[in-house]
């Protein structure tokens, strides 16, 4: 598994009307590392048919597939899942998805809240929102002084999130981000192809730090 790079996350109100498997087949051309499945309906079988066909996607392009919030369907399709504050427990979902697993979660601005995820099996922590997001605007907010910070006291994968755009991503990769994790920035585009170019521009500022 890769150590650092373009952690991008699906949008089901950017990605609505078929563009969620070619806006992402573009994010993985352009080479992002790790694919998180955010979709917040309710509709279980949209999900899992969704969640299926880019678990095919991501497996063909080297990519990590996490799913967010939801443990069952993580189990269900033997890949990883990312865990908020109020999203259960971080325990019985290492427990269940097993030793390999990945599993991340938010740590919002808190080095304690990173360190119990850590002590309860996270594989790694998620910092932000560090800029303003269009996606999650009441998000806790979080500077890069504490991504400084986190570097020198953990030595796990480190995430970025929050309002990241190719302009204000080095300022985090220079504070010690190892994944910047991106919706807006990297989905919020008019066609693939801009998509695509996104990803790879992104890709090559996280290489070159
Ligand atoms: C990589 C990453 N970091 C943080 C979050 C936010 O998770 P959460 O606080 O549970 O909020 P929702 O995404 O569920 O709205 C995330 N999804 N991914
Ligand atoms: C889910 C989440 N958690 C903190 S900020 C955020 C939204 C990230 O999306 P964007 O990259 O569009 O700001
Ligand atoms: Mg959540």
């Amino acid at each position: 598994m890769s150590q650092r790079g373009l952690y991008a996350i699906t949008d089901s109100t950017l990605l609505a009307d078929g563009k969620l498997l070619p806006y992402v087949t573009a994010a993985l051309r352009g080479g992002a590392r790790w694919l998180q499945y955010r979709d917040k309906s309710g509709d279980a079988s949209r999900r899992l048919d969704e969640a299926s066909q880019l678990a095919q996607l991501c497996k063909s392009h080297d990519c990590e597939l996490i799913i967010n919030d939801d443990l069952s369907l993580a189990s269900r399709l033997g890949v990883g899942l990312h865990l908020g504050q109020e999203d259960g427990s971080l325990r019985e979902a290492r427990q269940q998805l097993g030793s390999q697993a990945l599993i991340g979660a938010t740590c919002h601005a808190s080095l304690e809240l990173a360190a119990q995820a850590i002590s309860e099996g996270a594989s790694y922590i998620a910092f932000g929102r560090f800029f303003q997001s269009v996606t999650k605007p009441g998000a806790p907010a979080a500077t890069p002084v504490l991504l400084q910070q986190a570097r020198q006291r953990f030595s796990l994968p480190i995430i970025a999130i929050g309002g990241i755009t190719l302009h204000n991503a080095p300022q985090l990769l220079g504070a010690g981000a190892d994944y910047l994790a991106v919706i807006n920035g990297l989905f919020g585009a008019l066609d693939a192809d801009t998509v695509q170019l996104r990803a790879s521009t992104f890709s090559q500022l996280i290489n070159a730090c």
